[in-house]
């Protein structure tokens, strides 16, 4: 994730400013370039650059009113902007500073200091990228946490609602752990933890797939656009997989290896269950390949459509 080189929109309509500060920056940066106004923003919302360099004067609407569109927009309004113009009143300054930009450059500017504040605005812009990623993530096993996962669950189900996709969950749950962590230790249990949590992460294929600790040893998969054949064999190979880890666990009446159970549901494509309803059902599935055993897959295959 650091390592990454990131964005810097330069929107200045003089071609010669433009190219200086490209100049300055394409070595560690990728430079987008904009002349005017609109295109600052179709720029900013097409790329969501980590910063804007801003000229206060330009040809169809002024910097301030192109920071107040971004501020607007959710998807850009966390973009840092850096007004560079021409006008040095303090009182220009202030107005820049008081609509949000996080620095105000003016013209001519000494290469070295605007390297040297552009510089800095992205590290605040990276540092607060990873404080949002670890927000986001679960300590342990480095999955998405729960909190993460309902938002994303919420996303993704209004969206396979209204393209009428199917939409996949399942809950992954590890058997007889407590009976692992009794026998070899709670430092034991962490280290299985995280090796199932490893080949739920590979298990999961595509962009869209996520797979998320939900609780102490719950995980849940979230499959978007993926049928109940598709998802089942996906869960299959995951139990599977675990599985063949072959790690010994004495205390399991199960196997001798720890196993996994997997209960799942999908929406089919124009179903109209609710977010919680398909939640719900997953975990009603698990409950059914716990009762019925346990180290199995369990899918409610198709949920009901509306009657509506
Ligand atoms: N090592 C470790 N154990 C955890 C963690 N979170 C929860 N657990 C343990 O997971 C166990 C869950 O136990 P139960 O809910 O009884 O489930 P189980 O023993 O797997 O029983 P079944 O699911 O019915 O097969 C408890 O012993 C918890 O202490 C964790 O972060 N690390």
């Amino acid at each position: 994730m650091n390592g990454e080189a990131q964005k810097v929109l330069i929107a200045d309509d003089d071609g010669i400013n433009r190219q200086v500060l490209a100049t300055l920056l394409k070595p560690d940066h990728v430079v987008l370039l904009a002349k005017s106004g609109e295109q600052a923003l179709e720029r900013a919302q097409r790329h969501l650059p980590d910063l804007v360099m801003l000229d206060v004067m330009l040809p169809d609407m002024d910097g301030y009113e192109v920071l107040r569109r971004l501020r607007a927009d959710p998807a850009t309004a966390h973009i840092e902007v850096i007004f560079i113009t021409g006008m040095g009143r303090p009182e220009d300054e202030a107005r820049g500073l008081k609509l949000g930009a996080a620095d105000y450059i003016t013209k001519p500017f000494n290469s070295t200091v605007v390297m040297a504040r552009v510089a800095t605005h992205l590290q605040v812009v990276r540092q607060r990228r990873l404080l949002e990623h670890l927000a986001h993530m679960d300590g342990l096993t480095e999955l998405a946490n729960r909190r993460r996962f309902d938002d994303i669950y919420a996303v993704e189900w209004e969206r396979a609602r209204r393209h009428q996709h199917a939409l996949s969950v399942a809950i992954l749950d590890i058997d007889a752990f407590k009976q692992y962590n009794d026998h070899y230790g709670h430092p034991a249990g962490d280290r299985v933890l995280r090796a199932v949590a490893r080949e739920a992460r590979s298990a999961m294929r595509r962009p869209s797939d996520l797979a998320a600790r939900y609780g102490g040893e719950e995980l849940v998969l979230l499959m978007p656009e993926t049928d109940a054949a598709q998802a089942l064999f996906v869960a299959e190979a995951l139990r599977e997989a675990v599985a063949q880890l072959l790690v010994p666990h004495e205390r399991s009446t199960v196997s001798p290896v720890l196993t996994v159970s997997i209960g799942g549901a999908t929406m089919a494509a124009g179903g109209a269950e609710d977010a919680p309803a398909l939640f719900d059902a997953a975990d009603e599935a698990l409950y059914r390949a716990k009762e019925s055993g346990r180290n199995r897959v369990n899918w409610r295959l198709e949920c009901a459509p509306s009657d509506s």
